[in-house]
């Protein structure tokens, strides 16, 4: 088996805690991703399971073998973790070709001659580089140069792949074209992959499974459409894709139901969400691409908005809104002529936080 168990695990630099006690599991085959903003931990945690940074408490266990525990003193040394890593700045050695460059870890196990030569041709053709083979670093593009660290890094079929930011140095077409290269392979081998991004499209493009991490902790774990769809609290909404984050005070609730005045004076909301029943200051998350504007008001839900500000971004428009005071952001497939028109907040396209909670890890939205 090659699941990884990450238990309590907690990591000091002097009095600075850099990771505070996270757990979670990552089955065999999986990819999942660690997604935040700098410095939250991601690379830490990374660096932690491949060996390279020092846990100061908690466990690292792949399959059966320890490769880290706290209480028992176990750290295995990195080159005995059996992890293949890509970093972002790929790391390849300059003076040596491509070919030397993959075979390096199989000569470092001291594999025989032939299984190299048969492995790294494989290995190469795998990622589309069998035909430069000989070429040196400096002879490569960056998305070359990041087929090899890759190449470098599953030759020995590794129990699992620890991959921190590795598309970020390239432009972004190669990025998108990269990303489903990697995903395919990490499939077809189906490796056990941890991913580092600050990226939230390409989390959303690539996991299985993504962790939420803000400072140290972790603030939500989940498929890709959960997270983006019920984030579990408001800085999982806005860090994943764009998300409205409207005052608004809960003016009556029965049954699953919530209504809910906007702003101070602005129009009341009927939304299926329910709340707690102490709940009065709230906050609602919702998508700009889940609120319709239409000229005319449709119905008596419809809110009458000013459209502040226009921008085209190719398949919609982008429209700046405000109603009583309040404002946000409303994405529309056709121009509105403005100056004013109706926003339509459908009855489920809202997410209700309570206001006056602070965000803690895994905070649950608030519930009845
Ligand atoms: N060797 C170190 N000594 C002291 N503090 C460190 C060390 N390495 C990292 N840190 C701190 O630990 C925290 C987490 O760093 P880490 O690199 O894991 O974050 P990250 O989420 O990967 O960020 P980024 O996306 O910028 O790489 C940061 O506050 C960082 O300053």
């Amino acid at each position: 088996m090659s699941d990884v168990t990450i238990d309590r695990l907690g990591l000091d630099y002097g009095d600075n805690t850099v990771l505070k006690d996270i757990s979670f599991h990552v089955a065999e085959g999986e990819f999942v991703t660690l997604l935040g903003p700098s410095g939250c931990g991601k690379t830490t945690t990374l660096m932690s399971i491949a060996g390279l940074a020092a846990p100061t408490r908690g466990s690292i266990t792949c399959g059966e073998v320890t490769l880290f525990d706290g209480a028992r003193r176990i750290n295995r040394p990195p080159e005995r973790r059996d992890c293949g890593v890509v970093f972002q700045s790929y790391a390849i050695w300059p003076h040596m070709s491509v070919a030397d460059n993959v075979a390096y870890p199989l000569r470092l196990r001291r594999r025989p001659k032939a299984e190299i030569a048969a492995a790294v041709a494989e290995t190469l053709a795998l990622v589309g580089m069998g035909d430069l083979a000989e070429r040196y670093p400096h002879e490569l593009s960056g998305g070359q140069q990041q087929r090899v660290a890759m190449a470098r890094a599953v030759v020995y079929s590794p129990r699992v792949l620890l991959l921190d930011e590795p598309l970020s140095n390239l432009d972004a077409k190669l990025r998108e074209q990269a990303r489903v290269w990697l995903k395919d392979i990490q499939a077809r081998l189906g490796l056990t992959t941890i991913f580092v991004t600050h990226d939230q499209d390409e989390a959303l493009a690539m996991s299985d499974r993504i962790v939420v991490m803000k400072d140290g902790a972790i603030e939500q774990i989940g498929a890709p459409e959960e997270v983006y769809r019920e984030p579990s609290s408001p800085f999982v909404a806005s860090f994943l894709g764009s998300s409205n984050l409207i005052a608004g005070t809960v003016v009556g609730s029965s049954g699953g139901r919530t209504d809910v005045r906007i702003g101070q004076d602005g129009a009341v909301l009927a939304l299926d969400a329910p709340v707690g029943a102490a709940v009065r200051d709230v906050q609602l998350m919702v998508r700009p691409e889940d609120v319709e504007l239409s000229e005319q008001a449709r119905d008596r839900a419809s809110i009458p908005v000013r459209i502040e500000s226009r921008m085209f971004l190719g398949s919609h428009y982008r429209y700046g809104v405000s109603h009583a005071g309040t404002s946000f952001f409303v994405d529309s497939r056709d121009a509105v002529a403005g100056p004013t028109a109706h926003a339509h907040i459908p009855s489920g396209a809202a997410r209700v936080f309570d206001a006056t909670s602070p965000t803690t890890p895994n905070q649950e939205p608030v519930r009845a």
